[in-house]
C-alpha cells in the first residue's frame, strides 16, 4: 500500500500566501487531522491534496511518483468531500448516490447507493429529492458517497458540520473502519473527531503572516522612525 506526502507546498490565492513550505505524509491506515483559525488554508489544502488546485510551489507524491505526471491515476485513489454540499436538488438522495457510484466505476450503483444510505442510517430518505433534505441528511448522503464510491483516500473538508452526536459517532466509526482496511483520511474541522493514533497539521505554523500583520507593516532594525 502506497504512501501519500506533500513537500514544500506553497499555496496562493488572489494575491494571498496562504501557506508555504508545507511538508505531510500519509502512510496506510493513517489520519491527518487540518487544524488552523478560519482563513489560515484548511480547504486550500484539501483543494490541493484533490488536485483541484494547483500550488505554486512544491509537489504531491504517491510512493515518490509524481501526482502531476499522473493526475487521472490520483483521482481514482481519491474521494474528496467538500464542505459546501453536492447534492443535486431535483435527483432523490438515491439517484444522487446512485450518480456518484457510477461516476466510481461501481458495477450496481443502485445497490452501492441502497447499502450506503443504510449505513448511515438514513435509509427511509432514498426517494427524498435533494431540495428537501434536511442540512444534516444533506451531509449524511455527501458522507454516504464515500461508501457508494470508495476510494483509498479519503479528504473531509468540516465533515461533522451539521450532523447530530448519533451521526458523529457513526462516522467516526466508519473512519475508523476504513483506516483498519488500510485507507487513509484527511480531514479539516474546528471541533473534535476521534481518529485515534492520527496526526495534527496546524495550518497557522506553515502561514506567513497573520491575517491583521503584513511584512511590510514592520519597521525593521536601522529603519528611521517616522
Ligand atoms: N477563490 C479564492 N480567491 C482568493 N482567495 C481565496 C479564495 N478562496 C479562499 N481564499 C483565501 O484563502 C485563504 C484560506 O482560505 P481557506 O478556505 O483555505 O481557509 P480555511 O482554513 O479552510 O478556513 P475556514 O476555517 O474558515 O473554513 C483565506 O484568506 C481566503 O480568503
Amino acid at each position: 500500500m502506497p504512501v501519500f506526502a506533500g513537500s514544500e507546498l506553497t499555496c496562493l490565492r488572489g494575491d494571498r500566501l496562504v501557506f508555504t513550505d508545507l511538508d505531510f505524509s500519509l502512510a496506510p491506515g493513517g489520519a491527518l487531522v487540518l487544524l488552523g483559525p478560519n482563513g489560515s488554508g484548511k480547504s486550500s489544502l484539501l483543494r490541493v491534496m484533490a488536485g483541484l488546485l494547483k500550488p505554486v510551489r512544491g509537489r504531491l507524491s504517491w510512493d515518490g511518483a509524481t501526482v502531476a505526471d499522473d493526475p487521472d491515476a490520483h483521482r481514482a485513489k481519491i474521494q474528496y468531500v467538500g464542505h459546501l454540499d453536492a447534492v443535486k436538488p431535483v435527483l432523490t438522495a438515491a439517484e444522487n448516490l446512485a450518480f456518484w457510484a457510477a461516476l466510481g466505476g461501481a458495477a450496481d450503483p443502485a445497490a452501492n447507493a441502497a447499502r450506503a444510505l443504510d449505513r448511515l442510517g438514513v435509509p427511509h430518505i432514498a426517494g427524498v429529492p435533494g431540495r428537501y433534505l434536511s442540512a444534516g441528511q444533506k451531509r449524511r448522503l455527501n458522507l454516504a458517497r464515500l461508501l457508494a464510491a470508495p476510494a483509498v483516500l479519503w479528504l473531509l473538508d468540516e465533515p461533522t458540520v451539521a450532523l447530530d452526536r448519533a451521526a458523529i459517532a457513526l462516522f467516526e466509526g466508519l473512519i475508523a473502519e476504513h483506516r483498519a482496511q488500510g485507507g487513509m483520511v484527511v480531514l479539516s474541522t474546528h471541533t473534535d473527531i476521534a481518529t485515534p493514533g492520527g496526526a495534527e497539521l496546524h495550518l497557522d505554523d506553515f502561514t506567513p503572516y497573520a491575517d491583521d500583520e503584513h511584512p511590510d507593516d514592520h519597521h525593521h532594525e536601522g529603519e528611521d522612525a517616522p
